[in-house]
């Protein structure tokens, strides 16, 4: 695939060995280690700047209608309404309630024209905070599940994933440090025992059921006896539909048996419209109520938005959530995330957490250095430095390039294995170079020659090699931002658009984008 970018022609194919190719595309810290002459791997440089685009902007759906709050100093009832436009529309893809949804929009509306902003505020900001706000209160917190004895009981219709669920559960509660049991009460399914057995045995904790007996209520006594000594006792029921009234009625009974601390209705991630009807149903048979939600399957297509319904009519919250048939494939319920998923988007929140505090922590808020000064000015090993710092404090590059929208999995995938090791080694190496310089070197690195790259080689302990190199980088990463200079937000997302949605020649870069990609749509 190819993409021309101010008369250059830069191109990114996948080659043979499933290595990115960037052919052309200056790199910043990565120079060529093969001796090829081609440059390999994504850029950090390419990250930075696809971190700030997407700092800048919540995600391409609300692009648009966000930049037309730039500069106002009121906001409008049209522009909230296009806002709330974009966030319906993505919510009810979801399969999020449309009262639900109703609810949100009219909560966002109400505030962004009734609130006042808080003085330095933005309108712009104002409404991304409240429209943050709305969301984490319509998804809730997670359920409160402190690590100390308790008894969980686990309900929910057929196939929804209750026995995996309870595995899974019972493999973190394990992690935690505690001693889990499941107990298997489910005498309905065929095959149940069995599989309920075997994943217990793969989460490596205590198991208890009876393959024999037609008696679920029987079962859960005995079993919570025969596992009395464990520290998390999670019963798993037979799957029910909410109607057949003897299942229920069945339900009621292992209830009243168990007295669990807490009670978990397991949905599937696809579950639609029923889930409301459903829930209530399970949240009358069940004496204390629904008091938390697993949303399975979340590695399918399907966002678990239905399941919100649920956790409405139940009022309750969600506790867990399921993306995988493995024991390990569970994870604990983190509203920002889930919000994200929602959206389609990357994991915003931590993303922009991250960049602000290392934003902060390395002063590239302070007066004297601004990130945007680069795209205008000149850029110097200073400014390179900052940069540097600032990647560095953000976390490792992978881990920064997974929460991009849209540059997560599949671009990783496709890098070679020690590719961000290498980078990271060479930041340090870099760093410690820079130290060995003088101010005047800094801010005009032109000025190194032969004897000051020996001074310098000297004074840090590395090699001259390694000196020229970081004066290449800087070369190269100024071209690229003479490159940048004057390319408008619009330029920026077509080049990325055209990155991301692979085809052209060499095989693309096709496993990137995706569902999350924030400069498509
Ligand atoms: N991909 C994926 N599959 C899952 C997940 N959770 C469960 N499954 C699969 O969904 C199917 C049903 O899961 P079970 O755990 O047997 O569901 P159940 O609710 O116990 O089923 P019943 O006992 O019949 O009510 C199985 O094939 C599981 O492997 C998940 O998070 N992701």
């Amino acid at each position: 695939m190819c993409f021309r970018l101010q008369d250059r022609e830069w191109s990114v194919a996948r080659l043979d060995d499933g290595v990115v190719d960037c052919s052309g595309i200056p790199t910043l810290w990565e120079p060529d280690r093969n001796g090829s002459g081609r440059q390999k791997g994504f850029t950090a440089a390419t990250a930075y700047h696809a971190t700030t685009m997407v700092l800048d902007d919540l995600g391409s759906s609300l692009r648009g209608t966000l930049d037309n709050l730039r500069g106002k100093s009121r906001i409008s009832e049209e522009d909230i309404q296009d806002i709330v436009k974009e966030i319906q529309r993505s919510l009810l893809q979801a399969d999020v309630d449309v009262s639900l949804v109703q609810e949100l929009s009219d909560n966002i509306k109400t505030r962004a024209l009734e609130e006042e902003p808080p003085g330095g505020t933005s309108p712009r900001d104002w409404v991304l905070r409240i429209v943050y706000e709305e969301l984490v209160d319509l998804v809730g917190e997670s359920t409160e599940l402190p690590l100390e004895e308790q008894t969980i009981m686990l309900a929910g219709l057929q196939g929804s994933g209750k026995t995996t669920t309870a595995a899974k559960m019972a493999w973190w509660f394990s992690k935690k440090g505690l001693r889990p049991a499941v107990i298997q009460t489910d005498t309905f399914r065929p095959g149940a025992y069995d599989q309920a057995k075997q994943m217990a045995e793969r989460a490596e904790v205590e198991f208890y059921g009876e393959p024999d007996s037609d008696d679920p209520v029987q079962i859960a006594r005995d079993g919570l006896e025969a596992t009395a000594d464990a520290d998390v006792q999670i019963v798993d029921t037979a799957g029910r539909h909410a109607l057949e009234d003897d299942l229920i009625e069945e339900l009621e009974q292992i209830d009243r048996t168990v007295e669990p601390d807490h009670s978990l209705l397991v949905l599937d991630a696809a579950i639609g419209q029923g889930a409301k009807d459903q829930a209530q149903k399970f949240d009358e048979a069940i004496a204390e109520g629904v008091d938390g939600v697993v949303i399975t399957k979340l590695d399918g297509t399907a966002k678990g938005g239905g399941a919100l319904a649920a956790v409405n009519e139940t009022d309750s919250t969600i506790a867990f959530l399921g993306a995988g048939e493995t024991v390990k494939d569970i994870e604990r319920f983190e509203p920002s995330g889930f919000i994200s998923r929602l959206l389609g988007m990357g994991d915003l929140k931590q993303l922009t957490e991250r960049v602000e505090r290392a934003m902060e922590e390395t002063g590239a808020e302070d007066e004297d250095w601004d990130p945007e000064d680069m795209l205008e000015g000149q850029f110097t090993l200073k400014d390179m430095r900052k940069q540097m710092e600032t990647m560095n404090k953000m976390g490792p590059l992978d881990q920064v390039m997974d929460m991009i929208p849209g540059l997560g999995g599949g671009l990783m995938d496709q890098l070679p294995d020690d590719a961000m090791d290498v980078t990271q080694e060479r930041m340090r190496d870099f760093e410690v170079v820079m130290d060995s310089m003088t101010e005047e070197e800094l801010e005009n690195p032109r000025v190194v020659g032969q004897s000051r790259t020996e001074r310098i080689a000297k004074g840090s302990g590395k090699p001259e090699e390694r000196i020229r190199e970081l004066l290449q980088q800087h070369k190269q990463m100024e071209q690229m931002l003479k490159q940048f200079q004057g390319m408008g937000d619009g330029d920026m997302e077509r080049m990325m658009q055209q990155m991301q949605g692979g085809g052209g020649g060499g095989g693309g870069m096709g496993g990137m984008g995706g569902g999350g990609n924030p400069f498509g749509d």
